[in-house]
């Protein structure tokens, strides 16, 4: 008995001092943590069930009454289509893999770009599946970490999307699960440069693939998520700010092509932002414009509504019309665009240590009409630097 106890009590002290090796912050100086903030997606078939409960549960997305109650029915109702879709992009979201890779190539060259704040460490902090922004927050205190950025990977602000994100990241990091962090936010970069560039550069790569004689023709289809339009209609920038990155990539391209900005993937039956991509690929058909590219313009990898929708449903389609449709490749692992990501993020510090505040003055504004109680609700803490 005495020495069974006596057993468990060293197997209780050797346990603890493991995990306080394991969770030590690493020798030297705390990391400047870049926190990588996206909704994620499941990243195996049988995690679609709990990645649609997480995302009907959030009130900033999608606002439901009795939505406790509501939003397992929903998930569980909507699971086996989604998973279907899942399975036949190869068995899941590759957003975590691309978002892994993007924050490690981002972390590596703000090391050299910027070694007054190194070592600079990446985070992963997802809102509807693992990892989760709770999970990531605890990791951070393990690590130590003081100074911290909350970078969107919405290119493109929503009060739905950024929005609900900074809200999770408000709450875990005001209950103290992050520890003592100074925190600031980027908040949107929807026209910064190099993300233009990476977008143009893989439209011209998808427009080399038509002949040259036709090319100018051939219509640049840009394609985002829509937004239903009880939020459009409540003033969230979302709409206007995915518009700017189109007309600073066209100016990029020198308005070398006419296109036109549409939208998809709208859920359930209220009324969206439009015209749908499907039926504006029906409509170019009718006009005998037979050629198009799609360009992807609202997210920053690879995912359902790219793998999916565009490649197997609408591009199938429209071949079935007779067009003749590339798409331009998400960012995924583009140099371009990682080395955009650790521009905004060393210019963001840069604007930090010279005054200029931890957010934008775009960032302070609510959505005028907003009835959400949550939208900007984060605004006043990471305007104080997290205090
Ligand atoms: C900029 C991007 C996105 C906006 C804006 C957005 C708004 C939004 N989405 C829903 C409902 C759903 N979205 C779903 C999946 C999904 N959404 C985005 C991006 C934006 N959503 C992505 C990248 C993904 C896929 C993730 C992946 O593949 O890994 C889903 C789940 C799929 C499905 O059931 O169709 C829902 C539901 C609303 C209501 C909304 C605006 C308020
Ligand atoms: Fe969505
Ligand atoms: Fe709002």
């Amino acid at each position: 008995m005495l020495a069974a106890s006596r057993t468990s009590a060293v197997t209780r002290s050797l346990t603890r001092s493991l995990a306080s090796l394991h969770n030590a912050p690493p020798a030297g100086k705390s990391p400047t943590a870049i926190v990588l903030m996206n909704m994620g997606g499941p990243a195996t078939v049988p995690e679609t069930k709990d990645f649609l409960t997480n995302l009907f549960s959030d009130g900033d997305l999608i606002p439901l009454p009795f939505q406790r109650f509501l939003a397992p029915l929903i998930a569980r109702r909507r699971t086996p289509q989604i998973e279907k879709q899942y399975t036949d992009i190869g068995g899941g979201s590759p957003i975590l893999h691309y978002t892994q890779i993007q924050g490690e190539g981002m972390a590596k060259l703000m090391d050299e770009l910027h070694p007054e704040t190194a070592p600079h460490k990446a985070y992963v902090a997802f809102r509807y599946v693992r990892p989760m922004t709770e999970q990531t927050a605890k990791q951070m205190k393990a690590d130590g970490v003081k100074r911290a950025i909350a970078f969107t990977q919405y290119p493109q602000y929503s009060c739905s999307t950024t929005g609900s994100s900074l809200n999770e990241m408000f709450r875990r990091g005001s209950a103290g699960d992050a520890g003592d962090i100074e925190w600031s936010v980027i908040d949107r970069w929807g026209t910064h440069p190099g993300f233009i560039e990476a977008v143009s550069q893989n439209i011209e790569a998808a427009l080399a693939k038509f002949p040259a004689s036709s090319r100018n023709d051939v219509v640049l289809l840009f394609s985002a998520h829509s937004l239903p339009m009880s939020v459009v209609n409540r003033g969230d920038p979302y709409i206007l700010e995915v518009s700017a990155s189109v007309s600073a990539v066209m100016d990029r391209l020198g308005h070398s092509n006419p296109y036109r900005l549409v939208w998809q993937s709208q859920v359930g039956p209220s009324a969206w932002m439009g015209m749908q991509t499907s039926e504006a690929l029906k409509g170019l058909a009718r006009l005998g414009k037979k050629q198009v590219v799609l360009v992807p313009i609202a997210f920053t990898s690879d995912h359902i509504e790219t793998l999916y929708e565009l490649d197997l449903e609408y591009a199938e389609e429209a071949r079935e019309l007779g067009m003749e449709v590339h798409r331009a490749e998400s960012l995924n692992e583009s140099p371009v665009f990682i080395r955009a990501l650790a521009d905004i993020a060393v210019q963001h510090l840069q604007d930090c240590k010279a005054g200029k505040g931890p957010v934008s003055t775009q960032f302070n504004l609510r959505c005028p009409g907003c009835t959400n109680a949550t939208c900007g609700q984060q605004k006043e803490w990471f305007a104080r630097g997290g205090r």
